[in-house]
C-alpha cells in the first residue's frame, strides 16, 4: 500500500547542499507495523514528512494506496494528509486546553463529519486505545504522558487513515509506558489492517515491528 521509489531530498543551506534522503526505495503491505532506526540527523523525520506530504521530495515518486502524492496539487494534498494520513508525535501535540474527547473529535470536524457521530466515534476510538472513560472529558494538559500518548493515536486514527507515520512515539515515556504504546500500535497494525511506519531510537520498539530499515547516509537498508 505503500511504494517509495528513488526518493532524494535536498536542503541548501548557505554554499552547502546536504541530501538527509538521498536515493530510497521501499515498500510495505498493509497491515504492516515498521521502524525506521537511525542516528539523530540521518534523516528520518525529513523521510517522514515526505512520507506524510508535509514536505515536497525534490525527486522521486511517493505512492500511498496507488496514488502518487508526488505528483498532486497542493489543494488536494491538503486532504490527502487530513484524510489518508494520522500523524503521532513525541510530544503527542495535542491541544491542552480541550478534553480528551474533543482532541479526537477535531479531525473529524476539519472532514465534515456531523457532531453527533464525531462524538460517539471519538468515545469508540478512546475505549479502543483503553483510555478509561472517566479519562474522556479530562482536559489534555491533565492527563499524565502515556494517557496523552492514547488520545493522540486515537486522534490520528480518526479519518481512518490508510497509514499511521509516527516519530519517536515512545521518545518521552518512561520504558513500561513505551512498552504499552508499542503493544497498541502493533495491535492496531495486526487488527485493524493499518500501515504503521515508525521513526526511532528505541531499540525495544524497533524489536517489536514486522519490519525494521535503517537510514545512514541518505541510504535506506532492511535489517
Ligand atoms: N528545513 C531544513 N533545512 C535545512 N536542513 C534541514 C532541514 N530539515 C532538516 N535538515 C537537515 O537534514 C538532516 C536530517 O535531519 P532530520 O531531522 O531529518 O534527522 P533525524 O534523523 O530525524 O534526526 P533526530 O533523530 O535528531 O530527530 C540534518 O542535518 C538537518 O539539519
Amino acid at each position: 500500500m505503500l511504494s517509495v521509489t528513488d526518493v532524494v531530498k535536498t536542503f541548501n543551506s548557505g554554499d552547502r547542499t546536504i541530501k538527509p534522503v538521498n536515493g530510497v526505495s521501499f515498500t510495505l503491505e498493509q497491515g504492516t507495523f515498521a521502524a525506521i532506526l537511525g542516528k539523530s540527523g540521518s534523516g528520518k523525520s525529513t523521510l517522514l514528512s515526505l512520507l506524510g506530504a508535509l514536505d515536497k521530495a525534490s525527486s522521486g515518486d511517493v505512492v500511498v494506496d496507488e496514488v502518487n502524492i508526488s505528483k498532486l496539487p497542493d489543494r488536494k494534498l491538503t486532504a490527502y494528509r487530513r484524510d489518508d494520513i494520522g500523524f503521532v508525535f513525541q510530544q503527542y501535540n495535542l491541544i491542552p486546553n480541550l478534553s480528551a474527547l474533543e482532541n479526537v473529535m477535531l479531525p473529524m470536524e476539519f472532514a465534515g463529519v456531523r457532531h453527533g457521530e464525531r462524538s460517539k466515534r471519538a468515545a469508540e476510538l478512546l475505549n479502543q486505545v483503553e483510555l478509561t472513560e472517566e479519562m474522556h472529558g479530562r482536559k489534555a494538559n491533565r492527563l499524565s504522558g502515556g494517557m496523552q500518548q492514547r488520545v493522540a493515536i486515537a486522534r490520528a486514527l480518526a479519518n481512518n487513515p490508510k497509514l499511521i507515520l509516527a516519530d519517536e512515539p515512545t521518545g518521552n515515556l518512561d520504558d513500561e509506558t513505551g512498552e504499552l504504546i508499542i503493544a497498541l500500535l502493533r495491535q492496531l497494525a495486526h487488527e485493524k489492517k493499518t500501515t504503521i511506519l515508525v521513526v526511532t531510537h528505541d531499540h525495544a520498539l524497533a524489536s517489536q515491528t514486522d519490519r525494521k530499515f535503517r537510514l545512514a547516509r541518505g541510504k535506506l537498508t532492511e535489517d
